[in-house]
This record gives C-alpha cells, structure tokens and sequence, in this order.
C-alpha cells in the first residue's frame, strides 16, 4: 500500500501540469530577477550645462557646470565641470579701453566651446555677473561702465551659447548666493541640516552672511527664501571698499594724509623699498582723490605686526551704532552663530600662509613673525609668486584678522567655527553656482515628493514578496492537502 502511494506520489510529480507550474514559477522568477537587476542599473544620463562668468574687480573667471538632465531639482546634482581664468585683469579695468573688455573673454569662451558637448551649444544658457570692481566704475563713471558691460555683452552674444544677460549684481545677492552656492554642496538644503554662513573676500568688496535667530531690525541686511520647504531668513551685508585691494588703498591713504613723500608702512617687510604714484592709492572713489596723482611717494616696509594692525583698524568706525550691535560703519549686525566657509581671497591668503587650521592665537603670532622676515628672505622663499601678492600677504592676513575679530566680531572660542575653504565637492565656492541655481529655477521651494523607495529596491522588495507568496502556498498545499493541489489519482 506503501509502495504504491510512493509510485503514484512520483508520477504525479512528473504530470504534465506539474512540470507546467514548475516551468512557470521558474520563468517568473527568472522574469523578476532580469527586471531587479536592469531596473537598479544606472540609465545613461542626459546632461545639461551653464556657465557663468564671474567679473570681478581683480579678474574674471569662466566657470562651466553639468548636471543630469532628469535630476535638475535634485539638489546636490550640479557639479563644476570646467574652470577658466581670463588672462589681465578685471573688465572694469578696460575703462578707458572698453572693446577690450570683451575681446578679454574670447578665449576662455573658446574653451567652453569645448567643455561643452557641440550639440548642447545653443541650450547651454551663459550669464555674466560683475561684482564691485564694476559697482565702483558706475558710481564713478557710469557711462564707462555701460560700455564695458555692452562690450561683454557683444562676445557672449557671439558664442553658439544662450545668452542670457550681464549685469552688475548688487552686495545683497552676492553675499546671498554665496550662502546658496556653500550650502548646497554641502547638501544641507535637501537634508534639512543647520546651514553655515558665508563670508567672502574680495578685492573691492566683503560680504557675510548667515542664518540668525535674532529677527533682522535692518530691513536691507535681510533676505528671505523657501528652499526645499524649508523657510531661512539670512542676515546679509556687504562692505563696499572692504575688500582687499581697496583697504590697502584706504590704509595707505590714511598715512599719506601725515607725510605726501614717504610712506613707512608696518604692513610691509623690512627691505621693501618701492616708488609708486599718488594716482594708485587715490584712483578709487574709495579713497580720497589727490590733487597731483602722477606724483610719486617711496613706500617703505617696516614689518611691524601690531602698529599694522593699528593702522587698519582706523579704516574702521567702530563707534556710533544705532542698532543692538553693529560690525562697524554703523551697519547692524546680529551676533555670528554656526559655522562659516570662508573663501576668495580669505582661503588664498590664509592658505599661503598655513593658517587655515591656526587658533586666533597662533594665527597672530605666526602672522607677527612673517611680517618682521626681511623681504629679501621672503622673495627668497617663494621665487614662483607674483611680486604683487608675495608683497601683500602681511598686510592682507592682518586685515583678514581685524576683520574678523575686530570687525564681525568673532572671538577666540569661535575662531574654529571658520573653514577657510577653496572647493567642496570639487566646486569652487563663490556666488556664481547659486546665482545660476537661482536663474535656472534649479532649487524648488517645496521638497519634490519622493517615493519611499528607490527603482531598485522597490523591485527587490516586490521579487522577495512573491517568491513568499509562492513558497507560503506551496507550504499551505503541503500541509493542508486542499484537494485542488492534488491530482485526482492522489486522493483515490
Ligand atoms: N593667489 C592669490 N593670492 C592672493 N590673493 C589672491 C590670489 N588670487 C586672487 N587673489 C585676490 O583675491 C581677490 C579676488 O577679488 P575679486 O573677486 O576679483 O573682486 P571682487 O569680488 O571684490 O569683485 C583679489 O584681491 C585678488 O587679488
Ligand atoms: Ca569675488
């Protein structure tokens, strides 16, 4: 009896709707792991592309970034594919020369040219912002300064690009899409984490801007965005004349007012004799123009860290605040809080002097010692930097300094609540990624509905259901023999 349910127990294994059944479940499962895995594989991605020039006051930079077509309001997607530096110096410096000022970015265009994938030209949109240098020209000669920008308008529109406008940005949104720009490679938007706030040096212009708790009591120092459903209200200023290159003037000039002829600078190294022209220091609205600007001075180093100091910190007003709390020329500012990227021209002279890491403390000894090194040593140490920059690291760490501690007032506590940084993510940090950001509608103010789980893994998910779906039933007809799981004979 035995023996013969056995036989029949085997031949009903192999029945034609058995292996039928089996033959199928093989194939669906065969089916679902084929769909598993070309679902979860990365489809080829389409790009898109946008570059933006950055007109400084010191020189123009290309910048050209790529981002994945079906994923433009993902943020964190946009990387920086391709830098160009403009050879010679900022477009406002084609004053008196404006087709110039155009025919200066040919180059660098021709190179994006070729970042660029051809087919892709004429979608790719190129927007050209210009900061203080030229926010400088037009207070001082507006006609110039529409030249120059008409100028620069004429060689982008002759780019296979699209065109879509220069202008000069104003402090607010420089200081504001520098914030964006620092923000969103550090993916703080989407993952809804605390921002840091931005502070960017220039060499006509600073800016500082933050997140802060304290409600702004100075409309023009606030700006509000909803970003990724998130609402920020920042603090933001900029310092017109503060940036690098123009404190030098205003602190040089502050001397000059003692002794037209001889100019002992604590700022520069000892040994650093050089003849300059009035014109140089007074040729900005900045400082005070003189009467006889072809005239020349001596400029002579003395290395003296603490008079420098003292002698930048009368560029500043520190007195007559008619807010809680200023910086300094009266302008309001809430107290920092959080952490800070500080980049430009903070990360290059902070870099080159390895400070980057320094406490307060440490920053202004170290500062102290390079400052007394004679300025032959200097020349010495570095033959390969440019004369201009090696001659101003004392002076510009020291500003940096005063700046921060002095002037936003950050304290040796929070020193180390700055990273002075140059890139994140292989992105330059700047204003011109948020400001494209900004143009192209790239950051949605409400956070995309995203499904609880990715292609790949809602396949995953829906494979390992059915296979326990097909391995419950066939437990269920196993062990509750339900008689449409049997054949026919089975049950005689
Ligand atoms: N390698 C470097 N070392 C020191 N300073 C630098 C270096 N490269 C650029 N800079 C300085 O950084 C500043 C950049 O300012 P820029 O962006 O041109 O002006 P702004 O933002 O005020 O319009 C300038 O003062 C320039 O001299
Ligand atoms: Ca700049």
């Amino acid at each position: 009896m035995a023996e013969q349910r056995e036989i029949k127990a085997k031949t009903s294994w192999r029945s034609p709707r058995t292996i039928c059944i089996i033959f199928l479940f093989i194939a669906a499962v065969v089916a679902l792991m084929t769909i598993a895995i070309v679902q979860s594989k990365p489809i080829s991605q389409k790009y898109k592309y946008g570059i933006v020039l950055d007109a400084g006051s010191s020189h123009t930079s290309v910048y050209i970034y790529e981002w994945p077509a079906e994923k433009e309001n993902n943020t964190g997607m946009v990387r920086q594919l391709d830098t160009c530096d403009v050879e010679g110096k900022g477009i406002s410096s084609y004053a008196n020369n404006v087709s110039q000022a155009g025919n200066s970015l040919k180059k660098c265009m021709d190179k994006a040219k070729k970042s660029v994938p051809k087919a892709k030209h004429g979608d790719t949109p190129v927007y050209l912002g210009a900061t203080a240098g030229m926010r400088l020209l037009s207070m001082e000669n507006k006609r110039a300064s529409d030249e120059v920008m008409a100028s620069v308008e004429r060689t982008l529109r002759n780019t296979p690009f699209d065109y879509q406008g220069a202008r000069i940005i104003s402090g607010q949104e420089e200081g504001a899409f520098g914030w964006i720009t620092v923000n969103y490679l550090s993916d703080n938007f989407r993952q809804a984490k605390p921002t840091m706030g931005a502070l960017d040096l220039g060499g006509a212009s600073t800016q500082i801007t933050f997140v802060s708790k304290q409600s702004s009591v100075s409309p023009e120092n606030s700006i509000d965005f909803r970003l990724y459903g998130k609402d920020y209200q920042l603090y933001t200023h900029s310092f017109l004349c503060y940036g690098k290159d123009q404190v030098l003037k205003l602190a040089m000039a502050h001397q000059l007012e003692t002794d037209e002829y001889i100019l002992h600078d604590p700022c520069f190294h000892p040994g650093y004799k050089v003849n300059k022209s009035l014109g140089s220091v007074f040729n900005s609205p900045c400082a005070k123009t003189f009467d006889e600007p072809s005239r020349t001075f001596t400029h002579i180093g003395e290395g003296k860290w603490e008079e420098c100091r003292n002698s930048i910190r009368k560029v500043f007003n520190f007195s007559d605040c008619s807010f809680s709390s200023c910086s300094f020329n009266r302008v309001y500012q809430p107290k920092v809080e959080g952490m800070f990227g500080a980049f430009s021209a903070y990360y290059f002279v902070m870099n080159f002097l390895n400070l980057t890491t320094h406490s307060l403390e440490e920053s202004k000894m170290s500062l102290s010692k390079y400052c007394s090194t004679s300025w032959s040593e200097i020349k010495s140490n570095h033959p390969k930097v440019k004369d201009k920059y090696l001659a101003e690291y004392c002076f510009s760490a020291t500003y940096i300094l005063t700046l921060l501690e002095d002037g936003y007032k950050f304290t040796p506590e929070n020193w180390n609540d700055i990273n002075f940084i140059d890139k994140i993510e292989n992105s330059n940090a700047g204003w011109t990624l948020g400001y494209m950001l900004n143009l192209t509608n790239m950051i949605p103010a409400e956070a995309p509905d995203t499904p609880p789980l990715t292609n790949g893994g809602f396949v995953t998910v829906m494979l390992f259901l059915s296979m326990a779906i097909i391995v419950l039933l066939a437990l269920s007809c196993k062990f509750f023999g339900r008689p449409s799981c049997s054949s026919p004979k089975e049950i005689i």
